[in-house]
Order: C-alpha cells, then structure tokens, then sequence
C-alpha cells in the first residue's frame, strides 16, 4: 500500500501541495483530478521522488521512502511512465523494453544465464511493444520516434518493469486518435488484475469516469474530495472548483 501523509511542497511562498494525506491500495485505481496548476504532477513528482518534499511523509508497504532518491524510489515497486531521457535514445525500441524485462527478472551477469534468458526477455519485449502497437517499429532507435510513439514507448517500458504502484501522467496526450484506444486498453487489463495500484492524472473527464474506482480531487494543493467517482463529480465542490464547465458543456450538448 501507497500512502502520503501531510505531504507537502513549498516553492518560496507558494504551497504547491498542501498537507495531503491519502492511501491508495492494491486493486485499485485512482483518477487525480483538479484545475490547471492545481498540483497533481507535483504530488506525482512527490510520490515518484523528481521532488523533495519539504514536510510529511511517503511510505511504501510501511516502509518510509521520503527522502529516498528517484531510482531507489523504482527498485522498490513504484513505477512512471519514464521521459525519453531517462531511456536509452540510441537504442531501439526492442532494446529499451528488453532492458526493463532484464532488469525486472534481476538480470544478473553471470554470462551463460544471460545468454540463455536474452531469448526469453526479447520475446516478451516484442510482445509488450506489439501491445502498444510500436510492433512495427522495433528496430527504430526511441529517440527517431515521434512524440505520440515515444509515450507509448514510456507506457511498454513502464509494463515491462510491472511496478506494484503504476503512475500516469495524462497518458495518452499528444497520441493520435487511434493509439488512444490501445493505451487505455492496456489500463484497462492491468486494471483487471486487481492486483496492481494505479494513480491516473488525467483531465479527460470520460476517461476518469470510465477507468476509476475513486477519484481525488486537488484544488490550490489541497485534497478537496476524495470518494467513489459518480459521487465525486457530483459532488458541489467538484462542479464548482473543476467541472461546472464541462457539466455545462454536457448539458448543452445532451
Ligand atoms: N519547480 C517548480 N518551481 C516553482 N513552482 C512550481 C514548480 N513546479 C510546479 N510549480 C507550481 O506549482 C503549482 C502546481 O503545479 P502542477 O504542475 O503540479 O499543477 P497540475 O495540477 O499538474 O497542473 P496541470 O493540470 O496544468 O498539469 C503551479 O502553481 C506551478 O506553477
């Protein structure tokens, strides 16, 4: 279990997050909403360790993981999609999902069992990249791609080292229409294994009330609402603070 307890950020004067205390299980997925500049990627890069938090705490299964660096952060279960920088540019796309396989069965290099798990683990990278469809694009090097294949690439990666808490940050932005299917697809069935946890920025409210168990609700860095989806966007605070608009928009067009 994921667990945030007064967990705060301070930029000069500006508390970007503001004492947010939540818990997220296993089996569950929880949406992240709010306006713009409301806080959600800043807790994310609190939860993820990009940030330092400047009070309260992260704690992972119990264990405190607040001041522990990024990289620490992923060996012990908690997964984001990765910007293309922190992958590997001139490496193919099979070679960057490979290496995440590897590094998820704890790869040794003990040369003769390398040899014999490089099958094993390229197999399941081209399976995983076909899933996000970059099947065809195997060998291009990750930094050829475009944008839209780029996350999608982030997202095989991210599926390839099977994290316990998967965190996505507006995931299918900037994708194309067609690739937005297959990504949410994706969730879709890890959200079916009721076995992961999984924090979900996004601001496509269809998809939020689609693929959520729960919503919460960031507004000026605070938690605002936190509960079962139907009963959070209805909620007063939520129609005012974030969805009287898109209320409005669905109205007038019903
Ligand atoms: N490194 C930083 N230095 C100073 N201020 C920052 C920094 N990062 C974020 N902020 C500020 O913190 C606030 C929260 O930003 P954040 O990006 O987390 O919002 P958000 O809810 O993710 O917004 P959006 O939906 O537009 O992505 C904003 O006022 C932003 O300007």
């Amino acid at each position: 279990m994921l667990e945030t307890l007064d967990l705060t950020i301070r930029f000069g004067g500006h508390v970007a997050v503001d004492a947010v205390s939540c818990r997220f299980e296993p089996g569950t997925l929880t949406a992240i909403v709010g306006p713009n500049g409301a806080g959600k990627t800043t807790y994310f890069n609190l939860i993820s360790g990009q940030l330092p938090a400047s009070a309260g705490r992260v704690r992972l299964d119990g264990e405190d993981i607040t001041t522990l660096p990024a990289p620490l952060r992923t060996r012990r279960g908690i997964g984001r999609a990765f910007q293309l920088t922190q992958l590997f540019p001139n490496l193919s796309v099979l070679e960057n999902v490979r290496l995440a396989v590897q590094a998820r069965c704890g790869g040794g290099l003990e040369l003769f069992r390398v040899w014999l798990d490089r099958k094993a683990w390229l197999d399941e990278a081209a399976d995983l990249a076909r899933q996000v469809a970059l099947g065809d694009k195997l060998d291009q090097p990750a930094a050829a791609l475009p944008h839209g294949d780029q996350r999608k690439l982030e997202v095989a990666v991210l599926m390839a080292l099977d994290p316990k808490v998967y965190m996505f940050d507006e995931p299918t932005a900037g994708m194309s229409v067609d690739d937005v299917p297959v990504i949410l697809d994706l969730i879709r069935a890890l959200k079916a294994r009721r076995d992961r946890t999984i924090l979900l920025v996004e601001h496509k409210m269809d998809v939020v009330r689609e693929l959520s168990d729960r919503i919460i609700v960031l507004h000026n860095g605070r938690l605002v609402a936190d509960g079962e989806p139907a009963a959070v966007i209805a909620s007063p605070v939520v129609q005012q603070a974030y969805l009287g608009m898109a209320a409005d928009e669905e109205e007038a067009a019903a």
